[in-house]
């Protein structure tokens, strides 16, 4: 058993190199694209239809042969992802040598990084994993978690961050900022829960304002 440490990395302007082109390598370039990846270059003898699709429409760099090693040189994150336990072995030291995260697809551990499940809703996101002990509890768990944590959560989030926008500017006291943004999520997240679209930022700031002196 590994520990992990969870952290949110900017990917713009990074070299990602994804070595193999079956399933596994496509489920990782999708998870990169997602995550504003915009340097993505794929090396694989047999590539998928999406994977092809993919380097067509521009969004990723494809190189149809098998990896040489200066493929890898400036890859700020490194995917293992042949069906080849030797080459995988044989890409990640390399990569590792030359300064990269390296993620393996088959002997997960072995590398830096394990890639958790995730569920984006706007600027929300949700990452499930088990580190490795049972990947296929993670995406039942992704699932479960995708219909409770439903679309709407999108327009919820951006609603919750211009209101924290507003109160930082408007409000100079910390301590009642605290406690109007904790209410402020805890009323939208509320179960079933609906707001009224028409309730301007400000009004909803004056509103929570005004029941929290009430409580006082
Ligand atoms: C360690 C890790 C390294 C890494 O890939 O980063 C790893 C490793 C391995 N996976 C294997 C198998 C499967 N992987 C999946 C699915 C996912 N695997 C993902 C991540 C991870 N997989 C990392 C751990 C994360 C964690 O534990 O939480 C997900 C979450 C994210 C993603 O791929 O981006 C994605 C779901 C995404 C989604 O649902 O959205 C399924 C499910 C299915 O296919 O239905 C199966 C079959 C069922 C099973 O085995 O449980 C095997 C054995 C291969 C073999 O048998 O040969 C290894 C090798 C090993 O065990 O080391
Ligand atoms: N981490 C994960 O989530 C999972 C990992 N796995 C593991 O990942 C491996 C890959 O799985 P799939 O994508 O389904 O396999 P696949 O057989 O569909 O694809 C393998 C890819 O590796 C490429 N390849 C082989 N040798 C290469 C080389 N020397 N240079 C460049 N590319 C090379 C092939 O051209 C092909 O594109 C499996 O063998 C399995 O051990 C399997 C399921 C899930």
């Amino acid at each position: 058993m590994t520990d992990y440490y969870s952290m949110m990395v900017k990917l713009q302007g990074r070299r990602c190199v994804v070595v193999g082109g079956g399933a596994v390598a496509e489920r990782k370039v999708r998870g990169l694209i997602d995550g504003g990846a915009d340097e993505i270059i794929v090396i694989a003898p047999h590539i998928t239809e999406e994977l092809k699709a993919l380097a067509n429409s521009g969004c990723i760099g494809l190189v149809q042969r098998e990896y040489i090693e200066q493929d890898l040189h400036e890859a700020f994150l490194l995917f293992a992802a042949t069906d080849s336990r030797e080459v995988n072995g044989r890409i990640a030291a390399y990569g590792e040598s030359r300064g990269a995260l390296v993620n393996v697809a088959d002997v997960g551990e072995s590398g830096h990084f394990i890639t958790p499940a995730v569920i984006r809703r706007g600027e929300l996101l949700i990452a499930v994993t088990t580190g490795g002990a049972s990947p296929a509890l993670t995406s039942l768990l992704k699932k479960q978690l995708a219909g409770h944590y439903g679309a709407g959560y999108k327009d919820l989030v951006e609603r919750l961050r211009l209101l924290r926008e507003h109160v930082q500017v408007e409000m100079s006291d910390q301590r009642v900022r605290t406690i109007l943004l904790r209410q402020a999520a805890e009323e939208l997240a509320a179960p079933g829960a609906e707001y009224d679209r028409n309730e301007t930022i400000n009004d909803w700031m004056k509103r929570l304002q005004q029941a929290a002196e009430r409580r006082q």
